[in-house]
């Protein structure tokens, strides 16, 4: 068995980086950046008021001045002639300031009269006026890669950009295996049970970047596995649950290989997720996740997305771990890298008392993994243990 480390460096090593293609603006939420995008232009154009009232040329105005106001800059259409001394121009918030324009004077501080405006008695001393290139000038540039925020995509269309370049979705082909399972919704015969794996899976993938095309449920038999594989043509990622453990249907590495998979590994020092496998498979990298719940789960979180951030472009180490102190004592750990269904609670984290891999509800109660080293020895609370958040957000 090799350890975590090395069956992530494998992994990584079955993937490649995806190519760009452009994606309109509306379009790119969540996407991967995977050019710069540069502005087009300044922003604001040019200088502009911050607020509704009068622009004037002094820079200084004090409680009785009195401007006359000879004409109006609103926003898309400015004044076109030049601010003199002892002139005003009514202005709005986002319009252009004329030249000659030194301040804004907001109009709840002045009282208007026909076309004459007098000082009020206390002016607000700030200018408001917004500098040409305030907020970003033509060159700026939003540095690739990164996830595109919905911040990100009203800062590229600011910049006048409607098209940007994105790394394609990795597409995954998920499959689920086994005789025993049924989809939600369908009626199980007394020996069977519903399959569960792929919406997690799905989700976590999509969550990610991924597109995923969830394949039917292979049966345990050759010849299942063999017509489900043959649907994932077009795939740069095939997952399958299931069926990688060494009972007598257990057929998933078998069929894969007599479809021409060359299997990086077999089994992994990692609790849950022993029988993980993973490998090459035409034109797609392969990764067979053990069927229990949690398992897969767990094995997908550490290894697959990892993959997926590697095709996307995005930085691809191991899954950064945090450190807490422990709230109660615990035993010594086993041979395998152990991931315990925790929560973190004030800092302080509290595993489960039940870890078996079949154990959905608890998953679904934990907020994090406590990640112990093979063999680590007895620990009491108050212990630094390494954990990685892992819940409803993550
Ligand atoms: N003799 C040994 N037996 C087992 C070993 C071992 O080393 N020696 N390893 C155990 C470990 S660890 C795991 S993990 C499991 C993994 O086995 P498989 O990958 O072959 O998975 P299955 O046997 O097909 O299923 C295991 C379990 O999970 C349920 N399952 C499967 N798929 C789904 C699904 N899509 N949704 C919900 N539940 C699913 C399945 O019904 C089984 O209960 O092997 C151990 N055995
Ligand atoms: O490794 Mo299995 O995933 O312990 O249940």
């Amino acid at each position: 068995m090799i350890t975590v480390e090395e069956a992530l460096t494998h992994v990584l090593a079955l993937v490649a980086p995806l190519e760009a293609e452009p994606a309109p603006l509306i379009q790119a939420a969540g996407r991967v950046l995977a050019a710069p995008v540069v502005a087009r232009r300044d922003q604001p154009p040019f200088p502009s008021s911050a607020m509704d009232g009068y622009a004037v040329s002094a820079a200084q105005v004090a409680p009785g001045d009195r401007f006359t106001v000879i004409g109006e800059s609103a926003a898309g259409h400015r004044f076109a002639g030049r601010l003199g001394p002892g002139e005003a121009v009514r202005i709005f918030t986002g319009a252009p300031v004329p030249e000659g324009g030194r301040r804004i004077l907001i109009q709840e501080d002045v009282q208007r009269e026909g076309d004459v405006i007098t000082v009020g008695a206390r002016p607000d001393a700030a200018a408001y006026i917004r500098p040409a290139g305030g907020d970003f000038a033509v060159g700026h540039a939003l540095e690739a890669p990164r996830v595109l925020s919905p911040t990100d995509l009203s800062l590229i269309a600011a910049m006048n950009c409607p098209v940007v370049q994105v790394t394609r979705r990795p597409v995954v082909a998920l499959i689920a295996t086994g005789d025993e399972l049924v989809m939600p919704g369908e009626t199980p015969s007394p020996d069977q049970i519903i399959a569960s794996n792929s919406f997690a899976l799905k989700a976590l993938f999509e969550a990610h970047g991924a597109e995923v095309r969830l394949l039917p449920i292979a049966r345990d038999t050759r010849e299942s596995l063999t017509t489900v594989f043959g649907l994932t043509e077009g795939s740069d990622l095939i997952v399958t649950t299931g069926g990688a453990s060494v009972g007598d249907h257990d057929l998933v590495g078998e069929v894969a290989a007599t479809l021409g998979m060359e299997r990086a590994f077999y089994k992994v020092a990692m609790r849950p997720g022993k029988p993980l496998m993973a490998g090459r498979m035409g034109d797609a990298a392969m990764v067979g996740l053990p069927g229990n719940p949690v398992s897969s789960i767990v094995c997908a979180r550490i290894f697959v997305v990892p993959m997926l951030r590697r095709m996307l472009g995005l930085p691809h180490g191991p899954v950064p771990r945090k450190h807490a102190r422990l709230a109660v004592d615990i035993g010594a750990n086993g041979p395998r890298e152990h991931y315990m269904r925790a929560r973190i609670e004030d800092g302080r984290i509290t595993p489960f008392a039940r870890q078996d891999s079949s154990l959905l509800t608890i998953l679904a109660s934990a907020n994090c993994l406590m990640v112990r080293a093979p063999h680590d020895p007895p620990r009491e609370a108050g212990a630094d243990v390494a954990y990685i958040p892992f819940g409803a957000s993550d």
